[in-house]
């Protein structure tokens, strides 16, 4: 079953934004966020092991639903696709990309910073956006402001979102989820730290399921 970009987005209490450098921290990094309660995972093209990363986790992770992060062009989501990611995340959008993405119909989150942005996106068909980068671009307080005059711009901020911020933007009516990389810090998947990263992941989970 495909899910839309939306019902992805509300299905999760956040989407960890990964960047996997060893494809063989795929699975246990994956198995250690699942149990943890975070199962809508984004691996970010930023490294060369991505797309094998996104394979094993695909076909060794029960309960994962794993996408990929950083698009930038059509062939972005050619090999997404290929390697069986269920949704793509862009920190911005390209009209290359974006048009790749409707005729491919792949769930997305394209990026936005500004209400015109939004609003075009909006058109395009884009139920909800990624609002990026969040902190540097606003923050809450932006997406407060846009809440009233586009009610049905619905948003994903990413980009400064910690586990001390995360609820001030989850509070607000225009957002459905937040993206971060706190749940999976380089230094815990260097050292093999999957419980540690385990038990971030669960107490991410716990302190946002009750949104
Ligand atoms: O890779 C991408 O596609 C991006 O858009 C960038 C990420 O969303 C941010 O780097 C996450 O930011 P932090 O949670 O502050 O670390």
């Amino acid at each position: 079953m495909t899910l839309s970009t939306l019902e992805l987005a509300r299905s999760a209490p956040m989407i960890p934004v990964i960047v996997i450098e060893d494809p063989d921290h795929a699975v246990p990094l994956a198995t250690a966020l699942v149990a943890g309660g975070i199962t809508t995972l984004e691996i970010t093209l930023r490294s060369d092991a991505a797309l094998e990363a996104i394979r094993r986790i695909k076909a060794g992770v029960e309960g994962a639903i794993v996408g990929a992060g950083t698009l930038k062009t059509p062939r972005d989501v050619d090999d997404c696709l290929e390697a069986g990611c269920a949704f793509g995340v862009s920190p911005g959008a390209p009209a290359a990309l974006i048009e790749r993405v409707i005729d491919a119909g792949m769930p997305f989150l394209p990026g936005c910073a500004t209400p015109t942005e939004a609003m075009d996106l909006a058109d395009s068909g884009f139920e909800v956006v990624k609002f990026f980068p969040a902190s540097a671009a606003g923050g809450a307080p932006m997406l407060k402001a846009l809440s009233s005059p586009l009610p049905h711009i619905k948003f994903c901020p990413t980009g400064g979102v910690s586990l001390k911020n995360a609820k001030e933007y989850l509070d607000l009516p225009n957002v459905v989820t937040v993206g971060g990389s706190w749940v999976a810090p380089k230094s815990m998947m260097v050292e093999g730290d999957w419980a540690g990263i385990e038990k971030l992941a669960r107490e991410t989970a716990l302190a946002l399921c009750n949104r």
